[in-house]
């Protein structure tokens, strides 16, 4: 296949060829040869499928909210081409043969993927890090979807024998003895955000940073939603990754949102989210992953302390990404940074994240000048609501992985056969 007069993140027009799965030749004035399959992409925007290191896709165990089939269709259909899926499955991901099922039901996916570990009081380290593993992770330090909060010496525990390995170890930093009980009194979406306080987060990321730096290891904090978590990471040298509703949305949205804008951690004041907005483009944050966590509307419409926690976004997020290059507020190249080069360093995937010779075709290609209000009811995971209702996006045309269509909106919406891999193997 050929795709010509695409325009690259960093502004050159060029011609690519993809041979197989990978990318053959990045040129200028390449011609097709008979057989091959030509797409024009004059004026369009040429990029290299998101890496979302952080989605639940809920199989085994809740399939009724995700599946690897639906998730992944969502995944598509929003360029991400690689997910990372987390442990908080029924029964969770924590030995060797639960990750085997997990890896069985991933077969579905039409984008490649990424299992991670679960810790837990029952997990069994030495079965889990027989297999290809992603990484350790998420790792609760406090109870969230799925109760798997652990303590301190579980903790360091599970830590130092990731880095024994040289494996990596996300993250969950939430410290629940910092949480406000007076709280608890109220009944309003808000309330969330005032029980689980910044300072419960800022304190754990330290604490966390504090430990991998004793065990000489690495650790990738997951969606951190203050601009203070953000610095401590930074500052101890560990990575971070934002999800899209912490980047867009605020406290300001949650009379609007009710329990739909309840997640773990919560949105935060508007004043916090301008300065993570600012961390994202200047790259101090290192990745935007999305935190995908569907429940059913029914499941959601509950009080505020019995709606479950997660909102899905795996669709939504590079949409939304490309609508802030459109106006402006970030370069395409920090897209791109963010969603795909960083992810792939940091966790080791040398052969993504990039347009070039040699690496893997997964590429989106968008119309940078037709944005779409986002629907729930247009989006394919199961679950058919949205936090970003009505919120523009620039949607993908077409998205490949490892040279397979999977995605296209051309006439009406085709996916593709599920042709995803564990990237581990
Ligand atoms: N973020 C959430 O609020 N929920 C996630 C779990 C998690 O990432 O903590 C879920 O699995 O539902
Ligand atoms: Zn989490
Ligand atoms: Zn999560």
């Amino acid at each position: 296949m050929l795709i010509t007069d695409a325009t690259l993140p960093d502004g050159r027009t060029r011609d690519v060829r993809i041979d197989g799965e990978t990318i053959a030749e990045v040129g200028e004035l390449l011609s097709t040869t008979a057989d091959e399959r030509s797409i024009d992409a004059s004026g369009k925007r040429l990029l290299p499928g998101m890496i979302d290191v952080h989605v639940h896709f809920r199989q085994p165990g809740y399939s009724h909210k995700e599946t690897w089939a639906s998730g992944s269709k969502s995944a598509a259909a929003g360029g991400v081409t690689t997910v990372v899926d987390q442990p908080n499955t029924e029964p969770p991901t924590t030995d060797g043969e639960r990750f085997d099922e997990k890896a069985a039901l991933a077969a579905d996916s039409l984008v490649d993927f990424g299992i991670n570990g679960g810790v837990t009081e029952q997990w069994v380290p030495e079965t889990l890090f027989e297999r290809p593993l992603f990484a350790l992770g998420e790792v609760f330090l406090a109870d969230s979807t799925g109760n798997m909060g652990i303590d301190a010496d579980l903790f360091a525990d599970a830590v130092s024998r990731a880095s024994e390995r040289g494996v990596t170890v996300t993250v969950h930093a939430e410290d629940a003895t910092q949480f406000n009980d007076s709280a608890r009194e109220r009944d309003d979406a808000d309330a969330w955000s005032a029980y689980r306080t910044p300072q419960a987060e800022i304190d754990a990321v330290r604490r966390a940073c504090t430990v991998a730096s004793e065990h000489d290891a690495r650790i990738h904090v997951a969606h951190t939603s203050t601009p203070e978590a953000i610095d401590v990471a930074d500052d101890a040298g560990m990575t971070c990754e934002v999800t899209p509703h912490h980047l867009f949305l605020s406290r300001d949205d949650l009379p609007e949102l009710g329990t739909f804008g309840r997640m773990n951690p919560p949105l935060r004041r508007e004043t916090r989210r301008r300065k993570v907005f600012e961390r994202v483009a200047d790259g101090t944050v290192d990745v935007i992953a999305t935190d995908h966590a569907p429940h059913t509307r029914e499941e959601k419409d509950a009080s505020i302390w019995d709606a479950p926690s997660g909102v899905p976004g795996v669709e939504t997020a590079l949409p939304l990404l490309l609508n802030e290059a459109r106006e402006g507020t970030l370069g395409y190249e920090r897209v791109r940074d963010l969603t795909a080069a960083n992810p792939a360093a940091i966790f080791g995937l040398s052969n993504k994240g990039r347009i070039e010779e040699g690496f893997d075709a997964d590429l989106v290609l968008v119309d940078p000048d037709d944005p779409r209000p986002i629907r729930g009811e247009q989006t394919h995971t199961k679950c058919d609501w949205t936090p970003f209702e009505g919120m523009d996006g620039v949607f993908p045309e077409l998205t490949m992985v490892r040279g397979t269509v999977v995605y296209e909106d051309r006439h009406e919406e085709l996916f593709g056969e599920p042709v995803g891999r564990n990237v581990r193997r």
